[in-house]
């Protein structure tokens, strides 16, 4: 691989242990991966922030680097709300610890805001063509398909050694040619808000990382969110990192519908729906909500009283933004949480059942949460938290 000499130094230790070291991860994965050179990246988020998933060995390897991020940065979700830490039941424990790890993150120069949504964040929106180093999985689905920037998978690892470096090993979905769609996937029936998370469910575990383009019917519309929730699907279930949309998505048009072809039927996606245990919490905001989803939620919700738990994630950022939809909603009983997840927080490993409208955390609960899933829309969701009757 060929490195510039600045990038060789670094390599060698002249600027530093912890440098050198993130040096050596970036190289090692550029050697792996056949990249030729490193190139610059204009924005970085880090995974592996929540103390439920890093622990005390992943808290180790932070505190031991000594170096600041040369790209805007910032962190995934970690394991609590920093200010209704309490209310979710978190240990203090947990909380000292998950402080420590945030604030290892700040003194980095990373911005603390711990979303899996950094686009809904106005200056940090990357463009079309931009190369960057995600980590989180449906944050780098939404970012290579949905903007048409260029990101791989990184590790929280290597996503922190490409910002304190500000550069990233030229390989894989940084090329053209890794950007062709592999398998075409038509849906010739008509799909609508949490269809498009049942369907990254279904979809993804057929394909594991191939590159779908998707034909849908002219009768489907897909909005900023709902190909959110296909990507978060389809990168849980499988390993999607970028699908393309007939019509839609900013690559999708350059690309022939190769001759590999599934097509979808209807009863798959229903049967996502078939659960009909009774949740104790209904959790929405996987991936984290945009403001839109907010208004949805404060309509539905204005004046009324939630009889179960009811959590929606959203960042810090955006409660901030439209804290006059985040009143309509908390009048109700339903909680705002920012800053975590359902996934990553272990206040929801006490829970039995957990209701969500993710396709993404539909794949994660079971696992992470060590609760039954069931699935509905988002309207669904809310509905059963104000005890209406569910439609099975
Ligand atoms: C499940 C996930 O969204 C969150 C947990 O990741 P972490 O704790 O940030 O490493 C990670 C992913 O899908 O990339
Ligand atoms: S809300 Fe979902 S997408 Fe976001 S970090 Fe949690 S698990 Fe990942």
């Amino acid at each position: 691989m060929y490195l510039q000499k600045d990038e060789e130094q670094i390599l060698n230790g002249e600027s530093g242990d912890s440098l050198q070291k993130m040096m050596e991860i970036l190289v090692t994965l550029g050697k792996i991966y056949d990249a030729e050179y490193l190139i610059p990246i204009k924005s970085v988020q880090i995974a592996g922030v929540s103390y439920k998933t890093i622990g005390d060995a992943g808290l180790e390897w932070i505190e031991d680097i000594d170096a600041q991020v040369v790209v805007p940065s910032i962190l995934n979700p970690m394991g609590m709300d920093r200010e209704r830490w309490r209310e979710m039941g978190i240990s203090e424990d947990f909380y000292r610890k998950q402080i420590e790890i945030l604030n290892v993150y700040r003194r980095m120069g990373i911005r603390i805001e711990c979303t899996c949504t950094p686009y809904y964040l106005e200056d940090s929106m990357p463009c079309l063509g931009d190369h960057l180093a995600w980590s989180e999985s449906s944050a780098i689905s939404f970012a290579n398909s949905v903007i048409g920037a260029r990101t791989n998978r990184e590790s929280g690892i290597s996503a922190l050694a490409s910002a304190l470096l500000g550069k990233t090993p030229y390989y894989g979905y940084h090329l053209d040619e890794n950007r062709v769609p592999t398998i075409g996937i038509e849906v010739p029936f008509t799909l609508t808000g949490s269809d498009f998370g049942a369907l990254g469910y279904v979809i993804g575990k057929v394909i594991g990382d191939c590159v779908p383009i998707f034909e849908f019917a002219p009768s489907t519309k897909p909005s900023d969110d709902d190909l959110k929730s296909l990507g978060a699907a389809l990168a849980a279930s499988g390993a999607v990192a970028l699908y393309h949309v007939k019509g839609r998505t900013p690559e999708a048009d350059r690309f022939e519908v190769p001759e590999e072809k599934i097509v979808v039927e209807e009863g798959e996606i229903r049967s996502v729906y078939d659960g009909s245990s009774e949740p104790d919490l209904v959790a929405l905001g996987c991936p984290h909500l945009s403001i839109d989803e907010l208004e949805l939620a404060a309509e539905l919700l204005r004046g009324r009283k939630v009889k179960r738990e009811l959590w929606l994630c959203v960042s810090r950022y955006l409660k901030g933004k439209r804290a006059d939809l985040v009143g309509v909603i908390e009048s109700s009983g339903a909680k705002v949480i920012s800053d975590t997840c359902m996934i990553v927080s272990p206040a929801c490993d006490r829970f039995d059942c957990i209701m969500t409208d993710s396709g993404k955390a539909l794949n994660y609960i079971p696992t992470m949460c060590q609760a039954e899933a069931v699935f509905g829309s988002f309207r669904d969701c809310i509905e059963v938290v104000l005890g209406e009757a569910r439609d099975c």
